[in-house]
């Protein structure tokens, strides 16, 4: 069986505060979303990836990786959730993997452990155990509680599940006007449990500059290691 991911990269970077949308920042002699295609396209089991692009975006085309066969593109929308769905419109396969573009140090090994999670039951997502003590802070910066941290994890991407169970998950949530920042939240509105699988802590979402270079440097690593 193999499978779908939609990659949702029609953000402008807002906290990078780049000149550029932070997808397409140099990374490791790349463009940031170069890397992260790469290692969608190049997995075995996947068939294609859908590419949710910013509407104003026309750096895109110009990239090699655009022309690959089993890359489609799609329009993307004023939220994630948003260009997540759109992307779900071009997927034709039964299961769905969606990762962010913003997500380059992924790994193959990440991806199988998620596959065989999501597909024994609900879907699934990739996570990495909280190490920090977790505060909650008032409007004003104060800190009013310790949130308690055993069972609390960053949720990661690519998150794995039916096609057909996100579209209407996705589609009653925004329809609810809930707040959407992942699928997996979508899901648990919509009654599902989907299953926590731990993936490496280096499976980072570059968001504000110092990612950058720390993304640079689990790249090499990874490198290294291969
Ligand atoms: N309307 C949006 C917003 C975000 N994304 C994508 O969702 C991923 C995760 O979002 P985030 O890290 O928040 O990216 P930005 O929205 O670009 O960042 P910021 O919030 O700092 O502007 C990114 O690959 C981004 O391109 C998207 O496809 N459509
Ligand atoms: C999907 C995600 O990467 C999981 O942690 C995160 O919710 C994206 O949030 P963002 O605000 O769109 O970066």
């Amino acid at each position: 069986m193999t499978f779908t991911v939609v990659v949702p990269a029609a953000g402008v970077g807002r906290r990078m505060g780049a000149d550029c949308p932070k997808q397409y920042l140099p990374l490791a002699g790349k463009f940031l979303i170069e890397h992260t295609l790469e290692r969608l396209l190049n997995h075995p089991r996947i068939e294609r990836v859908v590419v949710a692009l910013n509407p104003a975006d026309d750096f895109f085309a110009t990239l090699p990786v655009a022309s690959h066969p089993r890359l489609r593109t799609t329009l993307g929308a004023d939220e994630r959730a948003g260009s997540v769905m759109n992307g779900l419109a071009r997927v034709e396969t039964e299961w769905v993997l969606v990762h962010d573009a913003a997500r380059p140090c992924l790994t193959h090994g990440d991806m199988d452990k998620l596959i065989q999670a999501a597909l024994a039951g609900d879907g699934a997502i990739l996570g990495s155990r909280v190490r920090d003590t977790m505060k909650r802070a008032d409007a004003a910066g104060h800190i009013v509680a310790t949130v308690e941290r055993d069972h609390l994890w960053h949720a990661l991407t690519p998150q794995m599940f039916r096609t057909a169970e996100l579209r209407q998950a996705l589609l009653a949530g925004l329809h609810a006007g809930a707040s959407i920042t992942d699928e997996a939240s979508a899901m648990e509105l919509a009654g599902k449990s989907p299953k926590m699988v731990e993936g490496r802590a280096d499976n980072i979402k570059v968001t504000r500059p110092e990612d950058i270079a720390l993304a640079a440097l689990f790249l090499s690593q990874q490198e290294q290691l291969a």
